[in-house]
């Protein structure tokens, strides 16, 4: 029989494919670990922006998550779109104690400017999940959220990720750069270190489910028994390369190319 690595992602989606679930399972197949997925809440979206979300009642969620736990091995699991704290919590509850590498991507808003998750989802996922993670990935306006902190250089970005860890008991914060100006630089720091991931700023507007992306191919890279900091660095050359050669789709953010990089 044939070993496989097995990725899991818990979030919302997005019928043009480009972020969300979509941009997971793409991102996990690419990086070859054996996607799964539990719906959180429907999203009609598109580069533009969000024209509607439904959510999956709680009862469903539950059954999603027993359905995957109770049958199917997990090596690496994330988080995406968790709209509100009922969610959360069950979400809390099925992965609380399990020993799965858990990366959180703390969606709060679409690049559209769109809110994805309601104002106290925010606090609680600070308060409730951020300890259980081993690692979470906030952009810089979810890094200033959840730290109250003004973030604007690459000193404030380091001094949030030790926040992150330090204060919110994460087990290690990725606080990216993507909405700085210059380079594309994002900071590692797993509470002792802090390790510097830079690439060259690409010009583009298609940057729709970047966050995603990234945050997925760490997961299916830590899958895969790679450290926390080998899965930072070749999930970093994947976006990067992802969003290098991304698609001019739609009006508005194009998505990232999921076909760019091959390879574990
Ligand atoms: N224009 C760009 N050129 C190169 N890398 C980028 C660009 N925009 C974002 N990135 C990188 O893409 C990843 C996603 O970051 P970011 O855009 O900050 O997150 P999010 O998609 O969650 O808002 C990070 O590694 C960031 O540095
Ligand atoms: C369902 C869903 N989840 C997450 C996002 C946001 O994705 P992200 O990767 O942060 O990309 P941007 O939309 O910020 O570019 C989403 N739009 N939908």
């Amino acid at each position: 029989m044939k070993e496989v690595a097995c990725s899991l992602t818990i979030a919302g989606t997005d019928p043009t494919g480009g972020a969300g679930i979509q941009a997971d399972l793409k991102t996990f197949q690419e990086l070859q670990s054996y996607g799964m997925s539990v719906i959180t809440s429907v999203v009609a979206q598109n580069t533009t922006g969000v024209q509607d979300i439904h959510h999956i009642p709680l009862a469903m969620i539950e059954k999603q998550l027993d359905s995957v736990f109770s049958d199917m091995p997990v090596h690496a699991m994330k988080t995406g779109m968790i709209a509100n704290i009922d969610m959360m919590q069950i979400i809390q509850k099925k992965v609380s104690g399990k020993d799965i590498p858990f990366i959180i991507d703390p969606v709060m808003v679409a690049t559209s400017g769109d809110a994805l998750i309601s104002d106290d989802a925010r606090d609680y996922l600070r308060d409730h999940l951020l300890p259980l993670c081993t690692v979470v990935t906030p952009n810089i306006p979810e890094a200033e959220f959840l730290t109250g902190m003004k973030i604007d250089t690459l000193d404030t970005m380091k001094k949030a990720a030790e926040k992150i860890v330090h204060e919110y008991g994460a087990g290690a914060a990725l606080v990216k750069g993507g909405h700085l100006v210059g380079d594309a630089v994002d900071f590692l720091y797993d509470g002792n270190h802090m390790h510097e991931f830079t690439a060259s700023r690409i010009d583009t507007v298609n940057t729709h489910g970047t966050g995603c992306t990234y945050s997925a191919a760490i997961t299916a890279y830590v899958s895969h028994g790679l450290t926390l900091y080998e899965a930072v660095e070749k999930g970093k050359y994947f976006v990067t390369e992802a969003i290098k050669q991304s698609f001019d789709l739609g009006s508005g953010n194009g998505p990232t190319n999921h076909w760019a990089v091959r390879l574990v």
